[in-house]
């Protein structure tokens, strides 16, 4: 089984534009879709669509809209009482599939519901494959919640994945190697606040097809003690790092309709592949296949398989890499 946690999740709400999101104006909508959200149900949702075995924690009380959302797309969770409603995450698409996102903080989590949390996580954690730890942090959860979740988790042989951003990835950094997950999913922003790189040149490189910095910034975290750097780089597609060696999976230019989720659809395709037992480039295949079959779903909408063609995903595989140079090294900690 794999649990996921979602520390602070979301209705998400996305407002189709029939045109360009002009500031100031009054837009008229062309339709509004409502969808569970926050990062580790959406990996649950694709897992279990995958036909994957699931758990999803997250803190939601009884009668919750959201825990609502969850039962009728039959998504297996344990919900631990807290202090209100979910947050209400707003998406404004554009046709061009230019995707603006209004992501509200969530309640403030009490001492009672992150105790709770912590145990139900730990609990079920016991006995699962992975461990997926996702999204941000509401306000009264500590940043290094999730730092210390990973070193609690060593001992219960389940693996561990992150994906964050900001002062709770800020904080993993810190605690390398001990907090060192097993699997990371960064963005490019993400990758840059991890290693001190500089997140234009990561990004501008990867669009122009150099992949050298980001692997660099990658193999940083490897020699760090992560297991793995799932770098997702938007339409230039992802990069894989591990101790073996470095792929790059790209596809042929997907038509984008909302990119909400799809990191969290790469994420799940990884390990869609991985529990499968696939090698590191067909992980990275599947995680690439997932990422751009999401894209061209509106809203908060999930790829299942039928939807994923791994087939289009072409991996190059980089070898014997020098030692990343010294001016991607980190400043901190
Ligand atoms: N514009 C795009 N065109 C084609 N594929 C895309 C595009 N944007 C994203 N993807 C696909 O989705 C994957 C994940 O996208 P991205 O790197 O934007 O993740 P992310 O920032 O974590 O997303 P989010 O947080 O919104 O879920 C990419 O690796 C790629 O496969
Ligand atoms: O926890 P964060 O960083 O606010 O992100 C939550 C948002 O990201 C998503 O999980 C998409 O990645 C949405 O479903 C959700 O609205």
């Amino acid at each position: 089984m794999i649990v996921t946690l979602t520390a602070n999740p979301s209705l998400d709400r996305t407002v189709a534009l029939n045109g360009t999101l002009a500031r100031g104006a009054v837009l008229r909508t062309t339709g509004t879709t409502v969808d569970p959200g926050g990062k580790g149900i959406n990996v649950a949702r694709v897992l279990r669509r995958a036909g994957l075995d699931v758990l999803a924690v997250l803190p939601a009380d009884h009668g919750d809209p959201l825990l609502t959302a969850l039962d009728e797309r039959a998504l297996p969770y344990v919900a631990v009482a807290t202090s209100g409603p979910a947050r209400n995450n707003i998406t404004i698409a554009e046709p061009d599939g230019t995707t603006t996102k209004l992501n509200e903080p969530g309640h403030t989590c009490t001492g009672r519901t992150l105790g709770e949390l912590h145990t139900a996580v730990l609990n079920a954690a016991c006995g699962a494959t992975w461990a997926v730890l996702c999204g941000s942090l509401p306000p009264g959860i500590p940043d290094t919640w999730y730092a210390d979740l990973v070193t609690a988790m060593r001992s219960l042989g389940c693996r561990v994945a992150v994906d964050t951003s900001e002062a709770p990835l800020l904080a993993l950094a810190e605690q390398l190697p001990t907090s060192a997950p097993d699997l990371i999913k960064p963005n490019s922003d993400e990758l840059a606040q991890l290693t001190g790189a500089d997140a234009t040149a990561l990004e501008a490189g990867a669009a122009a097809g150099d992949l050298g910095p980001v692997i660099d910034a990658g193999q940083v975290l490897v020699q760090r003690g992560v297991g793995a750097v799932l770098a997702t780089l938007g339409a230039a597609g992802a990069v894989l790092v591990t101790s073996e060696g470095a792929w790059h999976a790209s596809t042929t230019s997907a038509t984008v309709r909302s990119t909400v989720g799809a990191g969290d659809s790469s994420l799940a395709g990884y390990l869609v592949a991985e529990q499968a037992g696939e090698l590191p480039g067909e992980c990275l295949r599947h995680a690439v296949a997932y990422g751009s079959a999401a894209v061209a779903l509106p809203g908060t909408e999930l790829p299942g398989p039928e939807s994923v063609d791994p087939s289009a995903v072409r991996i190059t595989e980089f070898q014997d890499r020098p030692e990343p140079p010294a001016h991607v090294l980190p400043s901190h900690p």
